[in-house]
């Protein structure tokens, strides 16, 4: 794999490190191939139980390569199904993945943080969509995930303005789940993931399947979902293991079945 990934490992933890510093991460094709790659082999991993996916101190990804976007017409777009592999891929993963962003997060990068389960910001994050200034629009979820995760106001501004807003901000609205100075930003991120990846592999997954219904569902459909999925939980070795540990207070020792 080229250098426009760094991929490391830290206990039970995948870690992905967006590393294209010229162009300020830049999601090219290639690099977006080569992200998809990388996580889908950490998702087939059994000794991995999270992936952290980060960028830079400057930049977690400044959006689309515009580069590449010069060149691209309505029909090469439409035809090639353009963005679909990048959207599909990221939220086909099973394993929780937390998005570690450090600087910009703008665009295609801020789409990219959204499509991830948890965003974890440090003090100098930036989040925006500011398509609008090169004379397009949000086209892998902005539109359609930055409502969900800050209201209609807060999108609606970001989007039309193409402004951005600062970590604290992002935390305030919702966003993000927690900000931290940046130098610990990575160090945090990997410990929450290790902190899942102790936990039941498949009661991690089905909590993960539950909450992202919930975008998708209206809420009789997403609370008979759970409930389903809950029932479910009980048919598992980890819940029996996780119950009697509770009982026999002793810590609980999940076999992952
Ligand atoms: C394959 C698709 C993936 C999903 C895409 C889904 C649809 C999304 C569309 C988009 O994302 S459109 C792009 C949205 N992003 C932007 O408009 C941000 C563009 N960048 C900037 O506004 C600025 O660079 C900045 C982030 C505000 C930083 O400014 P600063 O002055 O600090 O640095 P620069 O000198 O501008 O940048 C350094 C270096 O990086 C290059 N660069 C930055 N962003 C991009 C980019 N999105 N694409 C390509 N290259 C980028 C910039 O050109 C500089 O390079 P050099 O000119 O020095 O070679």
């Amino acid at each position: 794999m080229s250098d426009l990934l760094l991929i490391a490992t830290s206990g039970n933890v995948g870690i992905v490190r967006l590393n294209r510093p010229n162009a300020l991460n830049a999601l090219s094709q290639q690099l977006i191939d080569q992200l998809l790659s990388a996580l889908r082999a950490f998702d087939k991993d059994p000794d991995i139980g999270a992936i952290v996916l980060t960028g830079s101190e400057r930049a977690f990804a400044a959006g689309a390569d515009i580069r590449e976007l010069t060149s691209l017409t309505f029909v090469n777009a439409y035809m090639g199904n353009f963005l679909q592999s990048l959207c599909d891929g990221v939220t086909s993963i099973r394993k929780p993945v937390i998005a570690a962003v450090h600087g910009f997060a703008l665009g295609g990068g801020c789409e990219l943080a959204m499509m991830c389960d948890i965003i974890y910001a440090a003090e100098n994050a930036s989040f925006g969509q500011p398509e609008v200034k090169i004379g397009t629009i949000p086209g892998a979820g902005g539109t359609q995930r930055l409502i969900r995760a800050v209201g209609k106001a807060k999108a609606m501004h970001m989007i039309l303005t193409g402004e951005m807003i600062s970590a604290q901000e992002a935390e305030k609205a919702g966003l993000v789940a927690k900000i931290f100075p940046p130098e610990e930003l990575l160090d945090g991120a990997i410990d929450y993931a290790q902190k899942i990846s102790n936990y039941s592999a498949p009661i991690v997954a089905m909590a993960k399947e539950c909450v992202n219904s919930a975008a998708d569902l209206p809420l009789t459909e997403g609370l008979r979902f759970e409930r389903r999925m809950y029932h479910a939980t009980f048919a598992t070795v980890d819940s029996k293991e996780g119950t009697r540990a509770f009982v026999e207070k002793r810590p609980a020792t999940w076999t992952h079945a």
